[in-house]
């Protein structure tokens, strides 16, 4: 499997605010990766260092394999974005659009090739029509169709479905998924919605306060023999330490506010209660996950309740 983006102990600081803090994460290639966080995680930042709009602290990002920062225009070449809501002329039509933004951008592309990325972007119908005619799913699929004109192999989208109705979300959706299928293109795609994530992406990373909360594929994430359960002891601490020289030491995903935080199949809960207690380890409280979803909620709101697990 090709990589295509590889982040390293990524770092952004905005004077006192640390905005990104030693993320690393690697996208492959076809991949559909989204980026999940709520509001002032981190993901615009991020998002903007990958383009270079602003420069990194400190760390690294490697695209198509090159340093991003010796080989900027290559790779910015191959990559195509959008981080806010399209410019878009609406008083001129869709082709007009593409044709126009696309010598904006030094490229000129004849009307055949307009075509192919307003059919490719499903508006093909819509070609001759103005732009200030069109929903603002339209207008969110003609930004797309602008940012494919130079037939980037990356594209990366900040909140592509903020601000659309159900329909317009549904064929950002949709087109985004055709965009990886059809055209092979590597997608990666942010939004503060795990249920928007859940529906397109095939692989994700979830951060919170600029950091990497968790990272993998969206199968697994959601797998329910993949329970999360978050583990209170009278000693947090040692408990940690003895699953980390465990069998249980790949279930073991972090130390959140004191708590233990693991990952693993639902029938092996009594055996770590077991091991624990056999280690002089007293259990405190034991609470389990069953979809990414109150995963998510519970890392990004502490004050979440969940239901206490039947063990
Ligand atoms: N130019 C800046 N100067 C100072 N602080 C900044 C700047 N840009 C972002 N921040 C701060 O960095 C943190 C991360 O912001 P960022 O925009 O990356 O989050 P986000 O996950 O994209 O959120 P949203 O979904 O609201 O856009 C926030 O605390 C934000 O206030």
């Amino acid at each position: 499997m090709k990589t295509i983006i590889e982040v390293a102990n990524l770092t952004k600081k905005f004077k006192d605010i640390t905005a990104v803090s030693g993320l690393s994460f690697t996208v492959n290639e076809g991949d559909v990766y989204g980026f999940l966080g709520q509001n002032g995680a981190g993901k615009s930042t991020t998002i903007r260092m990958l383009l270079t709009l602003i420069r990194p602290t400190s760390g690294s990002i490697s695209i198509f394999n090159k340093d991003l920062v010796t080989h900027r225009e290559e790779i910015l070449r191959q990559t195509g974005a959008i981080i806010e809501k399209p410019d878009l002329y609406n008083f001129l039509t869709a082709n007009e659009n593409v044709a126009f933004l696309s010598k904006l951008s030094g490229k000129s592309v004849s009307r055949k090739e307009v075509l192919e990325i307003l059919k490719m972007v499903g508006l093909s119908e819509r070609a001759t029509s103005k732009v200030k005619t069109f929903s603002q799913g339209m207008k969110q699929r003609l930004g797309i169709a602008v940012a494919l004109i130079h037939d980037p192999s990356l594209i990366i989208l900040d909140e592509p479905t903020n601000g659309l109705d159900p329909q317009g979300i549904a064929d950002t959706r949709e087109l985004i998924k055709n965009l990886s299928c059809q055209h092979g293109k590597t997608v990666v795609v942010s939004s503060h919605l795990l249920s928007e994530i859940e529906l397109i992406a095939n692989r994700l990373l979830i951060i919170h306060n600029g950091k990497k909360i968790v990272e993998g594929t969206t199968k697994e994430l959601l797998d329910p023999s993949k329970t999360i359960v978050e583990i209170d002891t009278t000693d947090n601490i040692a408990a940690r330490e003895i699953l980390l020289q465990s069998e249980f030491n790949t279930a073991v995903k972090k130390l959140k506010e004191e708590k233990i935080i693991l990952q693993m199949d639902r029938n092996i809960i009594p055996s770590l209660i077991n091991f624990l207690v056999k280690n002089n380890i007293g259990i405190l409280s034991a609470e389990t996950r069953h979809s990414l979803e109150d995963y998510f909620l519970s890392i990004t709101n502490p004050g979440t309740n969940v239901e206490p697990a039947t063990i």
